[in-house]
């Protein structure tokens, strides 16, 4: 298959390694670089794919999977012109519940597959990335999202369809509406085995659950809990992708992981007070 990656950071250049090792990869990237370091829990993979800098020089391929950040979306939908051929699927690998509206000013909805990435990956440099779980990846059950699947066979990374995106959507939702504490403190995941931070975390996904339920998305009451003791057992010094780009004065998808908690929260009538705090304080440390 011919696959081009928009976006080769973090998760879009871990992918792309991986996605190497069996497909004809394109890199369509903002900063250049020549190659891909990634050391997986597996063994460190090195790709040299062909790397394209500007949209002009790209051409139609089988899969687009677009890896920016949701706040680039605009940068990243100028490359879809010269991409996307009669065949060509687009799939979204971002954080957030708002996957396909994103992408639908510029694709009909149908072309697009939504996907939840839980994969937490790091970059040091371009092109240098360190992926600390194989993890996993979740899209909608149907053609497409099989066909998605299918790209990964010859990886150890679990990618499968599910009839239950949307809630595995918002089930991500919460794991990362409560990751905001670290960029807010500017501390890695260990802040999290302190009772009052998490205590924080179960009040900001609680609201995300309450949302939820509005959307008539089926959550459960243990989701709090759970989501903190994964946190505090996984590694201390871990770096979610909003500390990332709060330490690399970067923007940060504070509405896509927050905003739209309170976005969707006022339209429902749903009160989230601690979401709108955190929006508020997130968004004034980024001016
Ligand atoms: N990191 C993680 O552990 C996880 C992240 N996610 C989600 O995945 C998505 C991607 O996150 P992550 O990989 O961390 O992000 P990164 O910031 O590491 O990577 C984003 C990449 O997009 C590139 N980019 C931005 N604009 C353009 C453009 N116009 N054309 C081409 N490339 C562009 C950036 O280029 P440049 O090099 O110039 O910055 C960068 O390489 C986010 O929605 C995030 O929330 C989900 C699960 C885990
Ligand atoms: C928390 C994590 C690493 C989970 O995959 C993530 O989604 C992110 O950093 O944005």
């Amino acid at each position: 298959m011919r696959i081009a990656v928009i976006g080769p950071g973090a998760v879009g250049g871990t992918l792309a390694a991986w996605l190497s090792l069996a497909h004809e990869v394109t890199l369509c990237v903002r900063t250049a670089f020549e190659r891909l370091e990634v050391e997986t829990p597996e063994r460190t993979l090195v790709a040299t794919p062909t790397v394209l800098t500007d949209p002009a020089q790209a051409t139609s391929v089988d899969w687009v999977l677009i890896a920016t950040k949701t706040y680039d979306a605009a940068g990243a939908a100028a490359w879809l012109a010269g991409l996307v051929g009669p065949g060509t699927r687009v799939a979204v690998l971002q954080n957030g519940v708002e996957h396909v509206e994103r992408f639908t000013p510029y694709l009909p909805a149908e072309r697009i597959t939504p996907a939840v990435v839980d994969i937490p990956a790091e970059r040091t440099a371009p092109g240098v990335i360190r992926q600390r779980r194989l993890g996993w990846i979740k899209v909608p059950a149907g053609e497409a999202g099989q066909a998605f699947a299918d790209l990964f066979a010859h990886t150890p990374i679990a990618v499968e369809p599910t009839d239950e995106f949307k809630a595995v959507a918002w089930r991500k939702l919460a794991l990362n509406c409560a990751g905001a504490v670290n960029a807010l403190a500017l501390k890695p995941s260990g802040i999290s085995r302190r009772d009052d931070i998490a205590a924080i975390m179960r009040d900001l996904m609680a609201e995300c659950i309450a949302v939820g339920r509005a959307e008539d998305v089926d959550l459960p009451d243990s989701l709090p809990d759970e989501v903190v003791a994964g946190y505090r057992s996984g590694p201390a010094d871990g770096v979610n992708s909003l500390l990332a780009d709060r330490l690399a004065g970067r923007p940060m998808e504070i509405d896509a992981r927050n905003g739209v908690i309170v976005r969707r929260g006022a339209a429902h009538g749903v009160p989230t007070p601690v979401n709108a705090m955190i929006v508020a304080l997130l968004e004034a440390a980024g001016e």
